[in-house]
Formats: C-alpha cells, sequence, structure tokens
C-alpha cells in the first residue's frame, strides 16, 4: 500500500514537472539533439578529431589515456587525412545532419504543435560542435526541454552510451542544467527507417543487368566492434542483425544476404567476419554480383566513401565482382520523415506519460559493464535528467 501511495505521489509531482516546464517553455524551443560522433570537416581538423576519439575512453579504454591519446593520434594523423583528402578534403556528416534536423524539425512542428516551435541541435562527440559548444547555444536560446536523439540506429555504449556519458558529465553546465531531458536511444527496427533502407537497396539493384539481379548478394556491411565490448554483453551486434531482418522481410527475402563487419582498428579481435574477406570469399565461390549495403550509419564518412566505394571498389574490380553501393540515407526525404515519426512519437508517448524519458533497455547495463559512468548515466536520465 505504502509503495502503491509512494509511486502516485512521484507521478503526480513529475507530471507536475512536466506541465510546469510546459508552461515555462512556452516560448522557447524543444531542443531536438542530434547526437553522432561528427567528423572533421575539413583536412586540418582531422588531428583533433583523432585526439578526442582516442581520448574517450568509454570508446577506447587506455592505460595513461591522457599521455597516450595524442601520441597514437598523432602518428595516426597522415594516414586519415589522405583518406579524407581522397572522399574530397573532409567529411560531409556536418552538413547531412544539418540537414536532417532541419527536414525532422519543420514535420515536427505539424506533427506535434504541442511542443513547436521545435529546433535542431547539432552535438558531436569528437567533432564540432562538440558538446560544450552545443550547450551554450541552447542556454542561449532559453532551452528548457530537450530530446538527446541519437543519430546511431542502433545502440552500443561505445556509441550512443559514450555521447550520453558525456552529456552526463556535462549535466551542471548552463544550457544542460535546469533542462527537462528525455532520451531516443534507438532506433533501428523503425519501419520508416526500414523502408528507406530498402529503397536504397531497390535502387542499387537496378542497376545489374535483368538476367543478374536476383543471383546479386545483398552485403550487409557495419562498423565492427572489438570482441571485448561484444562480450560484456553490448547490445549492438544482436541490434544491427535486427535491423537486417527487417529489411529483408521488406524486401520478401528476394536476394540472398549476409551480415558482415568493416573498419576494424589495432591488433586485438573484432567481430567477423570482414567485409573485405567477404567479398573475397564470394568471388571464390562464383557469386560475382554484389550490393553493399551500409546499415549502422546514416550519412557518408570514410567508412562508405573511403573504405566500401574507393578500397572495396577496386578490390572488388580485381576480383571480377559486379559491386553496386546502396547510397547512404544522407538526405532521403522516407528518411527524413522516418526521423520525424520517431521523435513525434516519443514526444507524445512521453507527455502522455506513457513512456519514461529513456527506454526501458537503456536502463538495463551490460552484464559485464564495469564503468561506473555508465550506472551514473543511466540514473540521471530516469530522473527525467532533471539536476
Ligand atoms: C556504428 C558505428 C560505429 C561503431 C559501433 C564504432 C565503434 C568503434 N570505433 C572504434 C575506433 C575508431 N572508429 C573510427 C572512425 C569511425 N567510427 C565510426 C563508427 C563506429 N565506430 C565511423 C563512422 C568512423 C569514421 C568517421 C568518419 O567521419 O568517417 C576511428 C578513426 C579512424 C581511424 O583511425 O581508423 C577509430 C580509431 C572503436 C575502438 C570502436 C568500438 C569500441
Ligand atoms: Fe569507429
Ligand atoms: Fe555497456
Amino acid at each position: 500500500m505504502a509503495c502503491a501511495r509512494q509511486a502516485r505521489t512521484w507521478a503526480t509531482a513529475r507530471s507536475f514537472r512536466r506541465s510546469y516546464a510546459t508552461v515555462q517553455s512556452a516560448k522557447s524551443p524543444t531542443a531536438i539533439v542530434m547526437m553522432n560522433m561528427g567528423g572533421p570537416s575539413t583536412v586540418p581538423e582531422v588531428h583533433d578529431f583523432l585526439k578526442n576519439l582516442f581520448s574517450d575512453g568509454d570508446l577506447i579504454p587506455l592505460p595513461f589515456q591522457r599521455v597516450l591519446a595524442p601520441l597514437i593520434a598523432k602518428r595516426r594523423t597522415p594516414k586519415i587525412e589522405d583518406q579524407y583528402t581522397a572522399i574530397g578534403g573532409g567529411s560531409p556528416i556536418l552538413r547531412y545532419t544539418r540537414a536532417q534536423g532541419e527536414g525532422l524539425c519543420a514535420l515536427l512542428d505539424e506533427l506535434h504543435p504541442e511542443s513547436a516551435p521545435h529546433k535542431p541541435y547539432v552535438m558531436f562527440r569528437y567533432a564540432n560542435p562538440l558538446t560544450n559548444s552545443t550547450l551554450a547555444e541552447m542556454h542561449k536560446d532559453g532551452v528548457k526541454r530537450a530530446v538527446a536523439f541519437t543519430q546511431y540506429p542502433q545502440y552500443s555504449c561505445s556509441t550512443t552510451g559514450s555521447s550520453l556519458n558525456e552529456l552526463y558529465r556535462k549535466r551542471d553546465v548552463d544550457g544542460a542544467r535546469g533542462v527537462e531531458w528525455s532520451v531516443v536511444d534507438r532506433w533501428g527496427t523503425h519501419p520508416g527507417f526500414i523502408e528507406a533502407v530498402a529503397q536504397r537497396i531497390e535502387s542499387a539493384l537496378q542497376k545489374f543487368s535483368p538476367d543478374k539481379r536476383s543471383d546479386a548478394v545483398l552485403l550487409f556491411s557495419a562498423h565492427s566492434l572489438p570482441m571485448s565490448v561484444v562480450n560484456r554483453g553490448d547490445p549492438y551486434i544482436l541490434e544491427v542483425s535486427a535491423s537486417v531482418s527487417a529489411v529483408m522481410q521488406r524486401l520478401g527475402n528476394k536476394n540472398p544476404y549476409r551480415l558482415v563487419w568493416q573498419s576494424q582498428v589495432g591488433p586485438s579481435a573484432w567481430m567477423g567476419m570482414q567485409t573485405s574477406e567477404a567479398l573475397k570469399g564470394l568471388a571464390r565461390l562464383g557469386r560475382k554480383e554484389v550490393v553493399l549495403v551500409p546499415i549502422a550509419f546514416t550519412s557518408d564518412h570514410i567508412e562508405t566513401l573511403y573504405e566500401l566505394d574507393l578500397e572495396y571498389g577496386k578490390e572488388a574490380e580485381e576480383l571480377g565482382v559486379e559491386v553496386h553501393r546502396a547510397e547512404s540515407l544522407n538526405e532521403s526525404p522516407v528518411f527524413i520523415r522516418a526521423l520525424a515519426d520517431i521523435v513525434s512519437a516519443h514526444l507524445r508517448d512521453y507527455s502522455a506519460s506513457k513512456i519514461g524519458p529513456a527506454s526501458v533497455q537503456l536502463g538495463l547495463r551490460c552484464p559485464g559493464c564495469t564503468n561506473a559512468v555508465c550506472g551514473q548515466q543511466k540514473k540521471w536520465l530516469a530522473g527525467a535528467g532533471l539536476s
């Protein structure tokens, strides 16, 4: 009985807090915070991007991280600079994320007028705009309600988890403090996302001559994960697999397919099979028509434009394999509509108290997790992120 009474009191307090915040934020925008890793927009920004990336203990825990991270970044910079030069002089992720955010907020104003106006903010983990500068912008705009919206469709502690941990560390900074936060932390099987990917695959299939089309192998390719992360119970592999299954179902399972993994870094064991090995293996088995499908990242980046297109493209040519890559989602209107639907449903269900500020799944730490910040971040978000 006492428990039920306590739960009712909490529910009333939360509902009061929400309506109070809504009245307070009558004139300030609802912030839709587009979280992602980011990328260097120009070649001279590569070094700082890598330094930030190797300094992130949630992604790559290193002994003596503060000392080692700058050294590793410096050593790796020339190679990665060459890759960004080869794809046109920088990462297009900021441009695409801004376009996606603007498109989705324009739709959201119609889909969920109760929380309008909606304003997109980009919050990158390793490249500008970084967390602090985004929070400063939100503070300037007087934001009181914000949705932290991960742009990774499938959840991993090394990606979305890292961005949320960083937000938690900055919870007392102006722009974050006193803001009512909620989180969209994964959406890898949302029908709109699946539809957008399926349409990209259908366009790629059209590039084969009709007699070869149904033989083409759909090779879904996602960024790999170190086995140490997989083995502590990270949900990413499962969630990417679920996306692939949903896309195949939408396509009516008309083509054979495999899910393979790319972009492993360093000498430790990573999730396989590697994409380049799979291409070689398929060629050996006489499968000479392949569609490469990026499934875990929605905008172009070095893994699509350099690794898939240039590196594997050349490899495929040598192997005599006809490869077409499914275009990244980038500014696909079907995809932008999906983003708007995802946030609109979240805002509706949250304001009706049907869901909490974070998903039930986000509340569960990986069974093998030893990162204390993950636990603190989840507790903070479960309390509506109010400091
Ligand atoms: C869903 C996507 C990604 C996961 C999961 C991921 C995990 C992960 N990555 C590293 C190490 C590096 N990743 C690097 C670049 C990079 N990573 C992703 C995406 C995921 N990473 C992207 C899209 C990019 C490229 C960014 C771009 O603008 O193109 C790099 C830097 C490049 C390099 O030095 O090779 C490193 C390092 C780890 C260790 C990891 C899981 C723990
Ligand atoms: Fe990565
Ligand atoms: Fe985890």
